[in-house]
């Protein structure tokens, strides 16, 4: 019987059950074993491939971030990698759009989910909206603002990111491998081929037919996944960007072509692109800042070494968990980059489509003020959980809401006529 199906009729109310996840220990005894060494993208990639594809608007600063590595080779910076993943999404993103005018079938959700009895796609995509309305309840009743067809595909990549991220963080974590995370890659492309196994993968299935997704940002993020299991240090903070862009920024890129840019807009492509990128990168390095206390206790430091070690700082001093002034100052400075982010990113929020720009703005407003709230505790992360109270999180909606009125401006800073 397929997952769905045991999903479906299953009383409990754990999550991983109720995700699908409960089987996946079967999919390390099926799956054949892989290569699982083959990481470290960074050092494969050398300084002349990444060059050629770079745009001129940021040709001079990225040039200035190419880093010479131990054994003097130029290597690109995880920021440049991860910009060459930009520019082929926003590349892609435009053929396909091209592709879909020319030939769309529209389906409607009333057809059957194939290997299933009688499963609708549009029950596949009502149980994605139940998991997303249970979870994360505010940014739901941000996407009843969206257009119908937007706000179920946007409830199918959430379900699908959920269940991704409780492999590794959910109560079977401890049984998934490696070879695990295969098994789930195999199921991922196997759906993006149009063969789902279950009713939620059924619904994404139908999104990435729909909209002009790409399957590279769901394989990063379930790199990013096999990069938890191997990896509790970060030595520099280019190696915790890579991380962020796996586990967050893929989450950016996946959501614009879903979000659609504004008719209007006169931004590049690429720049809103690495907007989104910015927004999963700063939520990600808030989610870090917010919960460093928790990830200390589970023995992983998602903090750069390098930077903790300039600090006067170590390992030790994190476990002991006391709030000195050191502490309080390396904090200042990782949270003025949070900040930084946050501010790239909202430079694109402006440039989606109208009806997309409400619930991207309050989840950013929201994610912002944990930081404000990290600062309100006097940097005390170790003992204390910064969370932003319901009436701060109710006067955010309107305020996300004004700014989400604000129309792409002709001359903005993400504006085509400064690639001229
Ligand atoms: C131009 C422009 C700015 C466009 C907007 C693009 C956009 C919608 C970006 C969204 C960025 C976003 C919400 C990123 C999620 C970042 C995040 C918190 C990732 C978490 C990873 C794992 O971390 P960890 O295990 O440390 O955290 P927990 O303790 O488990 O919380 C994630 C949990 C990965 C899984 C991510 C999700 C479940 C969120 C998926 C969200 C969407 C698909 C919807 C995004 C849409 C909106 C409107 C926010
Ligand atoms: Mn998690």
């Amino acid at each position: 019987m397929s997952v769905a199906l045991i999903w479906l009729v299953s009383p409990t109310s754990d999550l991983s059950n109720r995700l699908g996840l409960f089987d996946t220990t079967k999919f390390e005894t099926l799956s054949k074993s892989r290569n699982l060494l083959k990481r470290n993208k960074i050092k494969k990639h050398k300084c002349k491939s990444w060059y050629m594809n770079v745009n001129v608007g940021r040709k001079q600063d990225i040039v200035s971030r190419v880093v010479a590595n131990p054994s003097g080779e130029l290597a690109v910076t995880s920021e440049q990698l991860v910009y060459e993943v930009v520019l082929k999404q926003a590349a892609l993103v435009k053929e396909q759009m091209r592709e879909k005018e020319e030939d769309v079938e529209v389906k409607g959700d009333d057809i059957v989910v194939p290997g299933t009895v009688g499963v609708l796609l549009s029950d596949a995509y009502d149980r994605c909206g139940e998991v997303c309305a249970e979870y994360a309840k505010t940014f739901y009743l941000g996407t009843l603002l969206m257009t119908p067809e937007r706000r179920k595909a946007i409830w199918a990549i959430y379900v699908w990111c959920r269940r991704t991220d409780e492999l590794v963080d959910g109560p079977n974590a401890s049984h998934i491998t490696p070879k695990a995370l295969d098994r789930w890659e195999s199921r991922l492309e196997d759906l993006f081929n149009g063969r789902p196994f279950d009713m939620l993968d059924a619904a994404l299935s139908d999104t990435v037919y729909k909209f002009p997704v790409d399957i590279q940002p769901f394989k990063d993020m379930i790199e990013g996944m096999r990069m938890d299991l191997r990896k509790s240090r970060y030595k520099t903070f280019d190696e915790l960007y890579l991380y962020c862009y796996y586990v967050a920024g893929t989450v950016g890129l996946m959501s614009v072509p879903i979000m659609g840019i504004a008719p209007e807009s006169q931004a590049t492509t690429e720049s809103v692109y690495n907007a989104a990128l910015a927004l999963g990168i700063a939520n990600q390095l808030t989610n870090i800042l917010r919960d460093v206390g928790e990830d200390a206790r589970r023995g992983r430091v998602y903090l750069p070494q390098d930077e903790l070690a300039q600090a006067g700082l170590s390992d030790e001093d994190i476990f002991a968990g006391k709030v000195t002034d050191k502490w309080r100052n390396f904090m200042k400075k990782q949270i003025k980059r949070a900040r930084a982010f946050f501010d790239e990113a909202q430079q694109g929020v402006t440039q989606l489509s109208s009806a997309s720009r409400w619930p991207v703005w309050a989840s950013l407003l929201l994610y912002r003020q944990i930081l404000d709230e990290i600062e309100a505790n006097d940097y005390n992360n170790f003992t204390r959980r910064a969370y932003v109270s319901k009436p701060k999180k109710l006067i955010s909606l309107p305020v996300a809401y004004a700014k989400s009125l604000v129309p792409p401006s002709r001359n903005g800073p993400l504006s085509k006529a400064m690639d001229l």
